[in-house]
C-alpha cells in the first residue's frame, strides 16, 4: 500500500505541473461516457498509468478515460480504478479540480475496496487518503505533509445539490428545498472533488447527484467516482447511499456504470432515505 500511496503522490505532483501549463485544448477523442476529452484528461491519465506501472503490487488499472482495464502486473494483488482529472471542464474558469482513486484487493468491486484516495488541485494541493483512518495531507515545498485525521460530525450545514434542477424528481426538489428552508447553505462548484472535500472538512452536510429524467442512472461513475468517495465518507463516519441502499453494497455490470449518489452526515442522509422510501 505504501508504494501505491507514493505513486499517487508522484502522480499528483506531475498533474499539478501539467495543470499549470497554459495551453489546454480539446482532443478529437471521446471517453466511454461520450464526453470529448481534453488533452489534459489524456495527459493526466498517462501520468497515472505510468506511475502505477512502476508498482509491482498493482495488478490491473481502470481509468475513466479508457474503455477497458489494463493489466500491469499479473501477480500484483491490487486493482485500482481512477478518474485522472475530475471536473476538468472547470480548468477553463480556474476552479478546483481533482483526481480520484479506488483501491481494491483481488478484483474491482465495492466489496473488495480496501482504500480510497483523492487529490484536490486548488489554491493548494491537498490529498485525502482513507485506509484504516481518513488522513489529510498538504503539498508543501514538494512533499505531502500529514495535516490531521478527518472525522465527520452527525449533522452539517452545507448542501451541494448536483444535476439540472429541471430534471430532478419533484420529491427530490421538495427535499432539497426543505433543507434550504432549515438554514442549509448552498456550496456547489460543479467539481465533485472540491464539493465533497468541503463538506468533509467542514464537518458535514449533503452532496447529492440524483437520478434525473435525462440521466435515470445518475451521472457519476461507480468505480471512478462513487465507490471511492463512499469509502472515504464511511471511514470518516459519514454515510453514502444511492437513495435506498448503501453504495458500497452495489455491484457493477460495466466499468463505466453510473449510480445516483448521496454522501453526507447522519441527519441529512437519514432524511434522504425517508423521502426516497416514501417515493419508491
Ligand atoms: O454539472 P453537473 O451536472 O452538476 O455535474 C457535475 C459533476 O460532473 C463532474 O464534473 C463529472 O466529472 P468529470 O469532469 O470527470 O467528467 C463531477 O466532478 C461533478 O460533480
Ligand atoms: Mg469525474
Ligand atoms: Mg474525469
Amino acid at each position: 500500500m505504501d508504494k501505491i500511496f507514493e505513486a499517487i503522490q508522484i502522480s499528483a505532483k506531475r498533474i499539478k505541473t501539467a495543470i499549470d501549463v497554459k495551453d489546454i485544448g480539446y482532443s478529437q477523442q471521446e471517453n466511454s461516457s461520450g464526453e470529448t476529452q481534453l488533452e489534459l484528461d489524456i495527459k493526466c491519465d498517462m501520468i497515472i498509468a505510468e506511475e502505477f506501472s512502476r508498482v509491482e503490487d498493482v495488478n490491473t488499472i481502470s481509468s475513466e478515460e479508457k474503455e477497458h482495464a489494463e493489466v500491469l502486473h499479473e501477480n500484483g494483488k491490487y486493482f485500482i480504478s481512477y478518474d485522472p482529472l475530475d471536473g476538468s471542464s472547470l480548468i477553463d474558469v480556474n476552479l478546483s479540480v481533482g483526481s480520484i482513486f479506488g483501491i481494491y484487493e483481488g478484483n474491482f468491486g465495492s466489496q473488495n475496496m480496501v482504500a480510497a484516495c483523492y487529490v484536490v488541485y486548488g489554491p493548494r494541493v491537498e490529498m485525502v487518503f482513507a485506509y484504516n483512518k481518513v488522513k489529510l495531507y498538504l503539498l508543501q515545498a514538494g512533499d505531502f505533509e500529514f495535516v490531521k485525521e478527518v472525522r465527520l460530525t452527525q449533522k452539517g450545514k452545507l448542501m451541494a445539490p448536483g444535476g439540472t434542477q429541471q430534471n430532478w424528481p419533484l420529491y427530490h426538489k421538495a427535499m432539497i428545498d426543505g433543507f434550504f428552508a432549515e438554514g442549509y447553505r448552498l456550496r456547489y462548484s460543479g467539481g465533485m472533488v472540491p464539493d465533497l472535500h468541503q463538506i468533509l472538512l467542514k464537518g458535514g452536510g449533503l452532496f447529492s447527484y440524483p437520478a434525473t429524467s435525462d440521466k435515470p442512472e445518475g451521472k457519476l461513475r461507480r468505480l471512478f467516482e462513487v465507490f471511492p468517495f463512499a469509502f472515504v465518507y464511511e471511514k470518516a463516519g459519514g454515510i453514502a447511499i444511492n437513495g435506498h441502499e448503501r453504495l458500497l453494497d452495489l455491484g457493477y455490470a460495466h466499468l463505466h456504470d453510473t449510480s445516483p449518489c448521496f454522501f453526507g452526515t447522519e441527519y441529512e442522509v437519514k432524511r434522504v432515505k425517508e423521502v426516497y422510501a416514501d417515493n419508491a
